[in-house]
């Protein structure tokens, strides 16, 4: 009952990936949403949608493949999202093999998983 009123709630956001063929998301109990891989081109459009829609977004990357001035800023795709929506999210560079950072992020923020598989 909860996976279909989150698929209700997020009928755009899973058009999206539907198109892309990817496999989606799973349940909802927050408002919150881990985004990782957040500074690429399909994290960055999803953080585009999910702050259009009124989520809260933590977004992870590794800067391993997007472009920051530094390893202490955020990516310029972020700061382009934040241009197009007005809107702030948590921004934090890190590995999400680094286990002990993301039980950092867990303690303090309660989260929706999101799961994002490749076709
Ligand atoms: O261990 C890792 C590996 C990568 N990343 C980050 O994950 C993001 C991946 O973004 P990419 O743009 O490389 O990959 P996407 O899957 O988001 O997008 C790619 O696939 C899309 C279609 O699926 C399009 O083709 C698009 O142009 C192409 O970049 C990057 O910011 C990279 O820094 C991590 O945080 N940790």
């Amino acid at each position: 009952m909860l996976i279909l009123k989150s698929l209700v709630n997020l009928r755009q956001f899973i058009k999206y990936f539907i198109l892309l063929e990817n496999l989606l998301i799973c349940w909802v109990d927050s408002k919150t949403i881990l985004v990782t891989g957040a500074g690429g081109y399909i994290g960055s459009h999803t953080i585009v949608e999910l702050l259009n829609t009124n989520y809260s977004v933590v977004a992870l990357d590794n800067l391993s493949n997007c472009y920051a001035y530094n390893e202490t800023e955020i990516p310029e795709s972020l700061k382009r999202v934040r241009s197009l929506t007005k809107k702030e999210f948590i921004w934090n560079k890190v590995d999400i093999r680094d286990k002990d950072a993301l039980n950092d992020i867990f303690k303090n923020i309660p989260l929706m998983p999101l799961f994002i598989l490749p076709h």
